[in-house]
């Protein structure tokens, strides 16, 4: 059972919590709706648009993987997709809450109980043992951890038997997982990753995203959808779908495409800046 935090108003964590719902209409829900995003950045004199209207979805039960060149605004859209950074215009709905009208309190419970986030570095303490890096996130929400939600995070992601390990006692791909199942002790609804199979070797990869594949199909798991940033096409063929940005737009995607197609794609995109 979920505790209180004790630094935040229980009437804003109840209203956040009760409004996780995936948007119905017509066919399949969406667990994260972006309309018309536009994100500038300004460093001294110079602007740079990351973003410039992208509007998109990804609905309940999708493996979505965000393909670009280098500077295309992968990072920047999956940051304020999760509510880490936020646009100058547009809308970010997750699960039924517009992100753009919440505080920086409700936006941390809503990051804090229904978005998860991986990294390329898998950011481990090192002094602490895979179960404890995975309460972390419980810890600093002021919360008691849950040994039993701890143990289920390291099975789901195939660590039951390394709880006690540190990391340096662990694989790249090991310590990868224990990220991941941080990023899932909350129970997140929708999980957001960028480059997560960046620092793995192409084996340890594959494994990595069947893992991640296997907990959007698991029964009764919480998880929803995957949102994954990568360069590589062989492991964004691992999606169900692949969208592509260039200088901050949207501009196309593929359904169960295979990488070949994907690598098509992106020699396009990249010839096109030429
Ligand atoms: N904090 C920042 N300050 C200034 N400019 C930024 C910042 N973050 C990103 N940018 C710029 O915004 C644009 C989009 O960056 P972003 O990191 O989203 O692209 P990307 O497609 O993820 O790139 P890469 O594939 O190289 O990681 C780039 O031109 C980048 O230089």
């Amino acid at each position: 059972m979920r505790g209180k935090s004790s630094d935040v108003d229980v009437s804003t964590e109840v209203r956040v919590q009760e409004q996780w719902e995936p948007a119905s209409g017509s066919g399949r829900p969406e667990a994260v709706q972006i309309t018309g995003l536009t994100r500038t950045y300004r460093t001294g004199g110079t602007e740079v648009r990351a973003l410039d209207g992208v509007s998109i979805t990804f609905p309940v039960g999708a493996f979505t993987a965000i393909m670009g060149p280098s500077g295309s605004g992968k990072s920047t859209l999956l940051q304020c997709a999760a509510g880490l950074d936020r646009p100058d215009s547009g809308r970010v709905v997750v699960g039924g809450t517009d992100l753009t009208g919440l505080d920086e309190t409700a936006l941390t419970l809503l990051r804090r109980d229904h978005i998860g986030f991986v990294f390329q570095a898998f950011n481990l303490l090192p002094s602490l043992t895979a179960a404890q890096n995975v309460e972390l996130p419980l810890r600093l929400a002021g919360r008691r951890p849950d040994r039993d939600l701890v143990a289920r995070a390291l099975a789901d992601v195939g660590l039951a038997d390394r709880a006690g390990h540190r990391p340096n006692q662990l694989s790249g791909g090991q310590q990868q997982r224990v990220a991941i199942a941080r990023a899932l002790v909350a129970r997140p609804a929708v999980l957001f990753a960028d480059e997560p199979t960046g620092a793995l070797d192409a084996t340890t990869g594959r494994e990595l995203l069947t893992t991640l594949r296997d907990l959007l199909g698991a029964p009764g798991g919480g998880l929803h959808s995957i949102v994954m940033v990568t360069h590589d096409p062989v492991v964004a063929a691992h999606a169900d779908r692949v969208v592509f940005l260039a200088d901050g737009r949207l501009v196309g995607e593929l359904t169960e495409p295979t990488a070949a197609q994907v690598a098509a794609r992106m020699t396009g995109l990249e010839s096109d800046r030429c």
